[in-house]
């Protein structure tokens, strides 16, 4: 049987911080060392005056060559420890911009994940983000046998904003309604710009009609409020409207398709019924 040898084990490397530390303690032993060697060369100093004046035993003289040799080594220690603190030094310099790059790596990492999910304009989850939530909330709905509705969000005549006051002006509205829907969101549901001017919601846990009913009416309610608008120097108030369809999982559906497709057609249904929202129905 050979016996292989461990696999060697991966450290994280010391960052510069604690390099940094490292250095400060080595720094403080090359102070003491050079302490230590200023000190031998003084008493060695003295000891060679008294060996000069007068008689001295050859023990003393032994002594004062090994302290002359102490002195020697005590002094090249120094100058090692001084070598290798500036090493240590332009080590921890290196490790500093390392650090930073690597920082600066992750952030434009994390701008690059969050603007592949984002929608620009709004900020709000693009179509991609919302589609992964809404197969995750399909599949914690159907382990733990839930209910939650998808809300397809239209706004009604918005092309008429564009049209009137510059695409500009249909930006800060987009805006504004985006804000509003993001506010009367519950931290477990999520909103998204669909696209132009389509929202989708996803509403966990709401299971009767009733009460998915009133959060449809607190958004219509929400974007309803006068967008105040400042529009070349002069501020103008604009209403605008939406229109809500809604399916209900397992009911309208159990894939993401269906229940996006059930909302979208039950959208059109409370457009042309100018009734705000209306439910998915099998017809
Ligand atoms: N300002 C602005 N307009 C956009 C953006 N994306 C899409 N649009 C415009 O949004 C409008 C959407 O029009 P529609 O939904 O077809 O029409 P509508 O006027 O809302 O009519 P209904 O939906 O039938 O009520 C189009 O004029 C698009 O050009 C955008 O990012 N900014």
């Amino acid at each position: 049987m050979t016996n292989n040898p461990p696999a060697p084990s991966l450290k994280t490397p010391r960052s510069a911080d604690s390099l940094t530390q490292v250095l400060g303690k080595s720094e403080r032993v090359r102070d003491i060392v050079e302490e230590c060697a200023d000190d031998l060369s003084s008493v060695n100093t003295e000891l060679k005056r008294e060996l000069q004046d007068g008689d001295v035993s050859p023990g003393v003289e032994n002594a004062i060559e090994k302290s002359e040799a102490v002195e020697t080594k005590v002094q090249d220690a120094s100058e090692v420890l001084s070598a290798v603190n500036s090493e240590l030094k332009e080590e921890v310099r290196e490790r500093h911009i390392l650090e930073a790059h690597l920082l600066s790596v992750s952030k434009q990492g994390d701008d690059a994940r969050h603007a592949s999910l984002h929608d620009p304009l709004t900020g709000l989850p693009n179509r991609a983000l919302f589609s992964d939530r809404l197969e995750h909330g399909l599949a914690v709905a159907n382990r733990n046998g839930l209910h939650f509705s998808v809300m397809f969000l239209d706004l009604d005549d918005f092309k008429m904003i564009n049209d009137t006051y510059g695409h500009d002006v249909g930006d800060v509205v987009l805006q504004t309604v985006a804000g509003r829907l993001k506010e009367t969101t519950r931290d477990d549901d999520t909103v998204c710009r669909y696209g132009g001017d389509e929202f989708l919601y996803i509403l966990m846990g709401a299971e009767s009609e009733h009460d998915i009913a009133t959060v449809a009416e607190k958004i219509i309610n929400a974007v309803q409020v006068p967008c105040a608008i400042r529009v070349r120097d002069i501020d103008i108030s604009l209403s605008i409207n939406p229109s809500i369809g809604i399916s209900v999982f397992p009911k309208d559906g159990t894939t993401s398709g269906a229940l996006l497709d059930m909302a979208d057609k039950a959208m059109y249904r409370a457009k042309r019924s100018k009734a705000g929202y209306a439910f998915a129905s099998a017809d």
